[in-house]
Parts: C-alpha cells; structure tokens; sequence
C-alpha cells in the first residue's frame, strides 16, 4: 500500500510516478470506504485527488498557502497531511472536521465552510506576506460553483490589480451541488468544451516562444493585445481582460500536466487562473451518475450506492417541498428562488411543476434577497429558500431592499437550529437574533410538520416581511392534535396548568413536551406555551402567563444573545414584573460538529439538562 507511505505533509514528493498513480486509486478507495461508514462530502472530493496531490507536489506546505473554497472538498488534502487516521472519526463531535480548520492543522491556513471566500482570503494571505517579506506562494482553490458568488469577482477585482504571484485554482466540473447556473457557468463550460481552440492556443504560443529572443515578447505582446488575435488564441478572454492571466483549460485528472501548469503559473509576478478540468464523482460511478446525491452523502452500501439507513419518516424539506407545489398550483404569484440549494431546500419539485417561476440564482445569497425584494415591489410573492447560516451574508439586503420598504418577501429558513456534523460554520444558531433586530420583519417559527404547512400558508396570505425558521431532519409529528388556526401574533397554549411555563420556539416544543412530562412524575406542573410568533412575541400571553405561574422558561434552538428569551426578560422589565425567567438558549460560543442529540447536552439544551436547570431554579425561587 502507497497509502502507508504518507503520514506527514511532502512525503508525497518521495514517490515515483507509478506510486503517484497507484496512490491516486488507494485514495479513492480510502474515501469511498470511510465516506461509506461516516457519510461526508464525497463526490467533490472524488473530483480532487489527483488536483490535491498535483498541489502538494508543486508547493511546498506549510509554507505556502492552500486556500480551500468552501473546504468541503479538502479531504485529499487531509489524508496528505498526517490526517489519516482521523477519518473514522469524520464530522462526529471531537473528531476530524470535515472543512479546513487551522486549529487541526499547520497545513490548513484559512477555516472556510461558506462559499466564496477563497480568493479575498488568498489576497489578504498574500498582501500580508508581501508586508511581512515573506517568501511563499498562496493558492486559492475555488469551485465553477463558488465562482457564481458575487465575493469571488469583488476579489477578483482587486487581485487584478497584483503584481505579486497569486495562483487561484479553477477547480471546474461543471456542476454546483445541482447543476451549475449562469452565465459564468456557460462561459466556463464553452471553454471546456472548445479543445480545438485550446490546441490552437497552445501551438501557436509554443511555436511563437520558440522563436529565438523575440517569440516571449510576442507572447507577452499577443496577451496584452486587446482584441484581434487575442480573441481568437486565448480561452479566458474574460479574466486576461480583467487583468489576470490565464491559463488551461488542464486535465485534473493528469497529475504530470497539472504540476507542469502550476509550475509556470508560479513564475509570474500577477494574479493567475489556472483552469483545471475534473470530473465529480471520478472513479466511482453511483457518484459519477448522481454528484448531487453524493455531493453531500448519508451513509451508503458501496457496491450499489443505496444509503444504509432508509429514512422511515419525512423532514421538514420534504414537508416544505410539499406545500410549495400546493401554494405553486393554487396561487400563481407564489415564485421561488434559491441560492444554488434546489435539492437541499426541497425546492425541486416546485422547479419541475413551475420552471417559469423558480430561480436557481446560483451561490448568490445577497443577491437573492433583494432579486425577491424586486419581484415583491411587482406584487409577486416570492418565498427564498436558504439555510439559516447562509442567509447570515445577506443581512443588509434583508434589511436596505426588503425590510425598509416592508415587502412581502417570504425567507423559508431550513436547517436553523444545529445542523450537526457540518459544525460552526453551518450551525443555524443566529437566525433569531439577526433577524428580530429588524424592524418590520416577522419571525414565526412551527412546532411540527402540520405547523409548517399552516404558516407556510399564512406567510403567502400575510402582507409584509416574515420568516418561518425550521430545523434540519426529521419533521415532528407530535402534538397532531393541536392545530388552532394562526393569528398574527399570537401565540398557542398546548397546556394550561400552573407553577411554571414552558414557552418554546419551534423544535424546542417537542423537548418542552418531554420535559413537562419528566417533571410532572416528580409532581411538577408546567404549562405548555407554543411561542409560534418570535417577532412580534406575544406579550399579551405572556403577561397573562405571570399571573399564576412562579417561573417562566423560555426555550429556543438559538443562541441567548437577541433571541427569544431576551425579548421576554425585557417585557418582564419594561413592565417591572419580578417573576423570574429561565432561559434555555445556546450559549455565546460556536458549537462545533457532532451529531446533533450529542451537541445539545453539550450546550445544556437536552431534556435532561433542562429538567435539572428548571429544578435548580425553581427550588431557589
Ligand atoms: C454561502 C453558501 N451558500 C451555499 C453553500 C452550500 N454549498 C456548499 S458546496 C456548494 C456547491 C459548490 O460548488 P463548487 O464550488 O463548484 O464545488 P464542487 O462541489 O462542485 O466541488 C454549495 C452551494 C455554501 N457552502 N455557502
Ligand atoms: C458544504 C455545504 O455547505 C453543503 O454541502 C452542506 O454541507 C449541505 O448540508 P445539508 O447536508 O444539510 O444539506
Ligand atoms: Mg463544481
């Protein structure tokens, strides 16, 4: 086994070139048998092994940089630097992250999880070694899909500007977690696709660099012509005209050529794409025909793909995508959009039914934001389905195009509260706390799957801003029974006892529920309180609440700081109400990967946490 041979970072640059090759395949079939067990981001990172080893091989780390977009595809990068053995731990709590984390290692220079950051992170890199005269090379890794995210040209635009070496790594495989959109995306795959036109650039650089003396100038010549024979011998147009060079497109699958194309991209003194074609899924054929199923896979059989465990119930995107085919069919102002998660979000099938009013805006989430605030200003309904922590980026269009002006903008907030094994950068622990410090904006917030469908439809009849924030997994479906119709601002007693109160957003109803059982076999009375409104909270329940209740606990899948309870200690303040609240909040601080049942006793939102907190307050009353 090669694989034996690596354990520490450049013990790739001791190998023959069979060695590379073999090394190559025992990586996959290292990825595919761990990635089987622990589930994980495998189809990217099957598109990475021989671009990973061709990077390794061409820098020297960890002096010189790698710069991960997004981070899920590193774990080539990983196995190459000591990491190993840490993959029968991948993504489980205190195990190995399934992102670059320089805490894990000296290797891992950024922490990324979000897309599009690589390139602005890279020039920061390389500006600071610039200032602090350091002698190293920093490379940016960025995805055709993290290249539809509006940060990458921002940065782009600056890098132009360099004149200091700065390699940015088109890692292109014509595909986002679905299918790649836009523009770019088109422009990229005509490149891929136009090998004569490659062939043709390169003989006539090779043929006119080896003219004596003169041929490298009229290279250098040719590449800062503007127009003309530019056009028609140089793919990447796009970026020499920015200023950046480019270079490819280069097989990602060919480890020789791609060292060879690093090698002259590191001889220039600018910023430089080197366009590198791979192919998600390569050398396992489930993830070849489906990369979006294995982008980000469950656990599953090898020799037939299927995942091992069969979900036995519905999540809530199953639910959510449910309804919106309902709202689609019944109301034809209802439109869509997503920022590059059709499948995530649940949004497929609406695309299917309704394509000429779903919009895959590409990873583009401020731009989605105010794109719906724009067809909201037409008297249209658009619902933006995003991940709670991706929505973070777009806070001031939620607030400049969408809040001011009191749009109907409907945001379907999905994986809000903690997602799991995809740790900080994922976690949905914000949301709440972002978003009620807006004015005009409205949070709600359901309890179980037949909620979701309520205010799904009351969001669409509603007239104004409002998010409906719901978790990752599993739909509850408890609680069928209590389904008083939604009113504005009010909230819904599930029951009505005394002594103490449970009031809880969303997920955390369920976990009342169990608490209030757990504490009335030890002769405790709790109220239920469903919150179902964040903002406006329900202030009228609430001061009602005090009246014969001695503690009042608020529980949300949020963090403390803004979030629910907050806002209910402040009710209690501004109208000098003494009765003491418990809240039951995540505390100020990341939470990192794990699953999910593990990360709340961690952060003391369990059932048992809670029932020992309630006790302790309430003796001490
Ligand atoms: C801001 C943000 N939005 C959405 C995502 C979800 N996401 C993760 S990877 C990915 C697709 C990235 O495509 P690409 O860069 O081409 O990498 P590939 O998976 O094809 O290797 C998306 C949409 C994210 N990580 N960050
Ligand atoms: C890397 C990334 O951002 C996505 O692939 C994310 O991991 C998807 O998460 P879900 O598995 O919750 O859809
Ligand atoms: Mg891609």
């Amino acid at each position: 086994m090669i694989l034996e041979k690596i354990n520490h970072v450049n013990d790739i640059k001791k190998l023959t070139s069979v060695e590379l090759e073999l090394l190559a395949e025992e990586i996959r079939e290292f990825l595919i048998h761990k990635i089987s067990i622990t589930g994980g981001h495998l189809a990217s990172n099957l598109g990475v092994v021989e671009l990973t080893m061709a990077l390794h091989l061409a820098f020297n780390l960890p002096k010189d940089k790698l710069v991960w977009d997004v981070g899920h595809q590193s774990y080539t990068h990983k196995i190459l630097t000591g990491r190993k053995a840490g993959f029968d731990e991948l993504r489980k709590y205190g195990g190995l992250s399934g992102f670059p984390k320089r805490t894990e290692s000296a290797c891992d220079c950024f922490d990324t999880g979000h897309s599009s950051t690589s390139i602005s992170a890279g020039l920061g890199l390389v500006q600071a070694s610039q200032i602090l005269e350091k002698d190293n090379y920093v490379v940016s890794i960025i995805g055709d899909g993290a290249l539809t995210g509006g940060m990458a040209y921002e940065a782009l635009n600056n890098a132009a500007r360099l004149n200091r070496n700065f390699i940015i790594v088109l890692n292109d495989n014509n595909m986002s977690i679905s299918e790649n959109v836009g523009a770019i995306s088109q422009y990229l795959n005509n490149i891929r696709t136009a090998d004569a036109y490659t062939d043709l650039k390169t003989g006539v650089y090779d043929t006119l660099s080896k003219i004596p003396i003169y041929g490298e100038k009229v290279v250098g010549q040719i590449r800062k012509t503007k127009n003309g024979i530019k056009q028609l011998v140089i793919p990447g147009m796009l970026f020499e005209n920015m200023g950046i060079t480019y270079l490819g497109p280069v097989d990602g699958h060919n480890i020789e050529k791609m060292v060879k194309a690093l090698g002259e991209a590191k001889k220039l003194n600018q910023a430089v794409i080197v366009h590198i074609k791979t192919n998600k899924g390569q050398g396992y054929s489930p993830a070849e025909r489906h990369p979006a199923r294995f982008h980000g896979a469950e656990p599953f059989e090898i020799e037939t793909g299927l995942p091992t465990c069969k979900r036995a119930k519905a999540n809530y995107s199953d639910i959510f995508s449910t309804v919106m085919r309902k709202l689609g069919d019944r109301d034809k102002k209802v439109v869509a959009i997503t920022a590059a998660m059709p499948d995530g979000t649940g949004l497929k099938r609406f695309k299917n039914m309704f394509p000429e009013r779903f919009f895959d805006v590409g990873i583009a989430e401020e731009h989605a934001v105010t794109f719906a605030a724009g067809l909201a200003a037409e008297g249209l309904k658009p619902i933006f389905a995003v991940y709670s922590s991706f929505l973070q980026r777009a806070y001031d269009q939620i607030l400049h195009d969408v809040c001011i002006q009191n749009l109907h903008v409907i945001f379907a907030i999905d994986r809000s509260g903690l997602v799991g094994s995809d740790g900080e950068t994922h976690q949905g622990l914000f949301d709440i706390s972002y978003l009620s410090s807006i004015p005009n904006m409205n949070i709600i917030a359901p309890k179980n799957k037949w909620e979701l469908s309520d205010m799904l439809k009351f969001a669409v009849d509603f007239d104004g801003p409002i998010a409906i924030r719901y978790p990752r997994g599993e739909a509850y479906d408890g609680l069928r029974n209590y389904r008083a119709p939604i009113a504005y601002g009010r909230s819904e007693v599930i029951f009505d006892e005394s002594d103490i109160a449970l009031v809880a957003v969303g997920s955390m109803v369920k976990t009342a529920n169990e608490v209030r059982e757990d504490l009335k076999e030890i002769s405790y009375n709790c109220s239920l309180v469903n919150a179902r409104f964040v903002k406006p909270i329900d202030e009228e329940a609430i001061l009602e609440l005090v009246k014969d209740h001695k503690l009042i606990v608020t529980l949300e899948e949020n963090v403390k700081n803004g979030g629910f309870g907050e806002k209910v200690l402040q009710l209690m303040s501004e109208c000098g109400i003494q009765t003491r609240v418990l809240i039951i909040a995540i505390p100020d601080e990341y939470v990192e990967h794990g699953n999910v049942e593990i990360l709340k006793k961690e952060v003391g939102i369990d059932r048992e946490s809670i029932v020992k907190k309630i006790i302790a307050a309430y003796v001490n009353l």
